[in-house]
């Protein structure tokens, strides 16, 4: 038995802070970061059908694939695979975080359509099964079934839930200028020297005292990197800084009346870039 519909939002994900430590012999890299979440992200609807289908609506749906290629019909396969279960779903993304952008969007949607389905279906996976099924779908994903504030080591799968008190009620500004950036292209770009571990401890305090390593490989990619962070000056934010591999840029504000007015300063200066404001998760 199956209910007839639901929804889940994939929550976008930001590294306070990124430490890139060593390349690995498989081609990934050990990493140490901080992940945290906004109140806002990509929605997934599903509704009863005989197959699992996708459709794609919002402003960065266009050219996202609708076949195996979609991270949210990969997730619905490993899902059903690893709980030995045949069992359709209609399933409607409204693509609102753009894409390659550093904030995770197709990790997002991900571990959105494991959770979804996995109550869909009323599988009862616990979060740590679901985890385990994330990880062949890429490095951001187990953390983002949680998508609550947490330490990632090794290629950031293994993750460890963080204390948040010092995050509680920020707000957070993202921006992106509109290009996007391959993961892969960037840490390959990466200039390879280990600059030191990320700081254990209360997680905005570690994130301020630490860095993004894959800020500078990201910026030589796309030097609208720099504008971005530029642009995130000025307003009182108690971090600003790229997320993930960009070109995404985020700020946190203690105040939300800040944050809506660096939002809508850069809105009016920069027409074309997606800007986004709203709450730590
Ligand atoms: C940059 C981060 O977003 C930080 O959270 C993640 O490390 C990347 O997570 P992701 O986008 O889910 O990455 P995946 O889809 O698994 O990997 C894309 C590509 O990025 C590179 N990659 C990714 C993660 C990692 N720790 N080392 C890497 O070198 C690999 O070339 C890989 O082929
Ligand atoms: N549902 C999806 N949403 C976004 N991208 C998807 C999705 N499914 C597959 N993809 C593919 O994944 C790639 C980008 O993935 P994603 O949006 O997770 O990158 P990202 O924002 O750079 O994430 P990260 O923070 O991990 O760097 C694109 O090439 C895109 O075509």
């Amino acid at each position: 038995m199956t209910g007839d519909t639901a929804a889940e939002t994939g929550w976008a994900k930001i590294n306070l802070a990124l430490h890139v430590r060593r390349r690995r012999a498989d081609g990934y890299h050990d990493i140490e970061t901080i992940f945290a979440f906004a109140d806002f992200g990509d929605g997934l609807a599903v509704r009863a059908a005989d197959d699992v289908t996708l459709t794609i609506a919002g402003r960065f749906g266009a050219g996202l694939p609708v076949d195996g290629g979609n991270l949210v019909l990969r997730a619905a396969a490993a899902l059903a695979e690893a709980c030995g279960i045949k069992a359709g779903a209609a399933l409607a993304l409204d693509k609102r975080l753009p894409v390659a952008s550093g904030i995770g969007g197709g990790s997002a949607d991900a571990a959105a359509a494991l959770r979804l389905l996995n109550r869909f279906w009323n599988i009862g996976a616990d979060e740590t099964a679901l985890r385990a099924i994330a990880a062949t779908l890429g490095a951001d994903v187990p953390a983002c079934v949680g998508s609550r504030t947490q330490r990632g080591d090794g290629a950031g799968e293994r993750l460890r839930a963080l204390a948040d008190d010092d995050l509680r009620g920020k707000s957070v500004l993202l921006v992106n200028p509109g290009l996007p950036l391959a993961t892969g292209a960037v840490f390959a770009a990466w200039d390879g020297i280990d600059r030191g571990p990320l700081a254990e401890g209360p997680p905005l305090a570690a994130a301020q005292a630490g860095r993004n390593d894959l800020e500078a490989a990201a910026v030589s990619l796309c030097p609208a990197i720099g504008t971005v962070l530029g642009a995130l000056d000025g307003f009182g934010a108690s971090l600003s800084r790229m997320s993930g591999s960009g070109a995404t840029c985020f700020a946190l504000f203690d105040l939300p009346s800040d944050a809506q007015a660096a939002r809508a300063a850069i809105a009016a200066a920069y027409p074309d870039w997606w800007v986004a404001a709203g709450r730590l998760h």
